[in-house]
């Protein structure tokens, strides 16, 4: 039985969704809100495209200790010159968010949570929720992930918010009628239902032909599958890959994407973090807004496309989250999740600031207006 199985691919590595040209990083980061236009790679067929050795070489590249540069420091520098800190283009970022409404997205593993080697295990800080908690006091905020809506709510344990899990195919946002008010209906979005069996019956497969390799974990995420191999000897990365590979084969409506020492497998609908974002901003009433500005954080290959989006709609921008230099959409860079902390609670002391700002200033032109009338 042969059955095509296509992926957008990097001709380096054949597996990943999300790569991009060097224009990405060769450019100045725009001011925010401004627009920049790069172009997606060429289609590649698993069966007949990439080889296993491929598959290897793009997983190795998912590890930092294997980023190919010739002269680290010199990439280091022109990484932050083109992706600068956050933190210290503060100012700049909110003088560009004037006047519009910022709109908070945060991807959860790598970004609110550090990465460790246990996915059960990734637990976000109490003073990370704290922040979050409060950010979401004063900003419509939505957390997006690639784990199911139901891991990564018990995880975040926060109910203001808004949840995308699955990649974005599991939306729980605001309804359409109460745009963002507190305490209205939740909207469910899942444009990828018809393939829960399908999913279902993969993960048990993967399961199944991976059991033999030491240190694989295959976690059921609802739309997609996730099989990491962060404690797999690298020796074994091949037969992983092959098995992967032969089970994706019988699939031809399931693709392969990659994360931080993981392969992901979605449907091949064209839903990602970057229409679940889109979505979202829909959902809380502003498609068509020009005064909304989207901030969007995440560390994985998987924001490229939520990061992409924001470029190409030339509204707010997106911020990685990675300790080395990576090709990227987004326009600016956090180091880790402690520096998100800090870069979000900044935010809301800024917030809570102009808004005391304005109602003394309110208060004042009351009892001006009082005084006049006496
Ligand atoms: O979109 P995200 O919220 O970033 O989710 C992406 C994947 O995150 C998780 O895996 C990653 O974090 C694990 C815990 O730190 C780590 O062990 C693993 O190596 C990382 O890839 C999650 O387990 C996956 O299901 C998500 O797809």
């Amino acid at each position: 039985m042969t059955k095509q199985n296509v992926v957008v691919s990097d001709p380096n590595s054949g597996i990943n969704t999300a790569t991009f040209t060097a224009a990405a990083v060769q450019k100045p980061p725009p001011a925010p809100g401004s627009c920049i236009n790069i172009s997606r790679k060429t289609l590649v067929e698993i069966n007949s495209g990439p080889r296993i050795n491929s598959w290897v070489d793009s997983m190795r590249a998912s590890s930092p200790t294997h980023h190919k540069c010739t002269s680290l420091s010199e990439d280091n520098t022109s990484w932050m010159v083109h992706h600068p800190s956050a933190l210290d283009m503060f100012e700049q970022i909110i003088s560009a968010s004037k006047g519009k409404k910022m709109v908070m997205f945060l991807d959860y593993d790598g970004t609110l949570s550090p990465i460790v080697d246990d996915p059960d295990q990734a637990f976000m800080s109490d003073a990370m929720r704290g922040t979050v908690r409060k950010l979401a006091r004063y900003f419509p905020t939505a957390i997006v992930s690639g784990r199911c809506r139901d891991k990564v709510y018990s995880f975040v344990q926060l109910a203001e918010l808004y949840y995308a899990g699955s990649h974005g195919m599991d939306i729980e946002g605001p309804s359409k009628d109460s745009k963002y008010k507190k305490g209205a209906q939740a909207a469910l979005f899942q444009p990828a239902s018809e393939f829960l069996p399908m999913i279902v019956e993969v993960y048990k497969e993967l399961l199944d032909k991976t059991n033999s390799i030491n240190g694989v974990r295959v976690e059921n995420n609802k739309f997609c599958v996730s099989v990491h191999f962060r404690c797999v000897d690298e020796k074994k990365w091949g037969e992983l890959a092959q098995q992967v590979k032969s089970v994706l084969k019988e699939y031809p409506k399931l693709r392969l994407s990659q994360g931080r020492k993981v392969l992901e497998i979605r449907p091949t609908i064209k839903w990602d973090k970057g229409k679940a974002l889109e979505f979202l901003l829909e959902s809380l009433g502003y498609a068509n807004c020009t005064d909304v500005f989207p901030v969007y954080i995440g560390d994985d290959r998987t924001d490229e496309d939520a990061f992409k989006v924001l470029r190409e709609r030339g509204q707010g921008f997106g911020i990685l989250v990675s300790k080395t230099p990576k090709d990227t959409y987004a326009s600016y860079s956090l180091l880790e999740p402690s520096e998100v902390m800090i870069f979000l609670r900044r935010l809301v002391e800024w917030k809570r600031l102009s808004l005391r700002r304005q109602s003394k200033i309110q208060k004042q032109l009351e009892e001006i207006k009082a005084s006049l009338k006496n």
